[in-house]
């Protein structure tokens, strides 16, 4: 049988995960991508299994299942999902023209949400490669997401910034999940004793990396840049889990979506219980 293709996100903010990710003695392959080309790469059956956006599940459900207590989470500032303005509030962007970056799912539509649900602004959108001059030379304001987002907000540009996550936090009270670990439907049906093992790894890295962060922020300082006081931050800011609030903040994410037109149907969380078979939780 060919191995699991599991996706790895290029981005740092699974690396609490995914650094201590062992995949010795199992049968998978790592495939390192940014979320939309997970997201297609799922929704086109070459890749099994991956943290892909939430806003993803929800437009291919009920074709996939997610891994229980996993996922990409803040409550607050997540410090890497970003809107660049040129000085305007959220409320002010009524007509501007927003460019989107073409790496993203779950906070293009929490864009919207906000947006067109909170402020009652409805703007125009371009979707553009991610780079901050150049979608500024086209548009009003800009959405970067993963370490091109955090990049951004380095450079002294000027520009005022949002945190999705902090504008979502303000106006639900609600913690908001990015991504989900999510399974196609038949893998998890087929072989779900690897699942298993698999799963098994991905939970004692997620608890690797809460007990040793120091390694991860080593990595990161070396790859991308920025202090020791900066990663540490970040990292702590973001939440693995998929408990209780997580998931109350992702329903609401998923309604909204559907009220807007963004989905279209009613989205139900359905985890894979790795001890039985497929069920929905919560
Ligand atoms: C926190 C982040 O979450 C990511 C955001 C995603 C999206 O907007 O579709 C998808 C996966 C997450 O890993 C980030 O990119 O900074």
């Amino acid at each position: 049988m060919r191995p699991v293709r599991i996706s790895e996100i290029s981005y740092t903010n699974v690396w609490p995960v995914y650094y201590y990710f062992e995949t010795e003695g199992l049968e998978v392959e790592l495939i390192p991508q940014v979320p939309s080309q997970l997201n297609r790469g799922m929704a086109q059956g070459e890749i099994d299994l991956g943290p892909i956006s939430s806003f993803a599940y929800g437009e291919a459900y009920p074709n996939y299942v997610i891994l229980p207590n996993l996922s990409v989470s803040a409550t607050g500032p997540v410090g890497s999902i970003f809107l660049f303005t040129k000085g305007k509030d959220l409320s002010e962007l009524d007509g501007a023209r927003i460019a989107l970056t073409n790496t993203s799912a779950t906070s293009v539509n929490l864009l919207r949400i906000l947006l067109e649900r909170f402020e009652q602004v409805k703007p125009t959108y371009l979707t553009m490669a991610p780079h901050l001059e150049k979608m500024m030379e086209q548009a009003e304001a800009a959405l970067l997401i993963g370490d091109d987002a955090i990049r951004g907000s380095w450079h002294h540009h000027g520009y005022r910034i949002f945190d999705l996550g902090e504008e979502w936090h303000k106006r639900t009270g609600l913690s908001m999940t990015f991504a989900v670990w999510a399974v196609r439907r038949e893998i998890a049906e087929q072989r779900l004793p690897e699942l298993e093992r698999i799963y098994q790894r991905f939970i004692e890295a997620k608890e690797k990396g809460k007990k040793d962060l120091e390694p991860v922020v080593n990595k990161a300082i070396s790859q991308v840049g920025g202090t020791r006081e900066f990663w540490e931050h970040y990292f702590n800011g973001l939440n693995h889990d998929l408990g209780k609030d997580q998931i109350k903040g992702l329903k609401t994410y998923y309604q909204y979506a559907t009220e807007l037109g963004l989905l279209k149907q009613e989205i139900e969380i359905c985890t894979l219980d790795l001890l039985a078979s497929i069920s929905t939780s919560v």
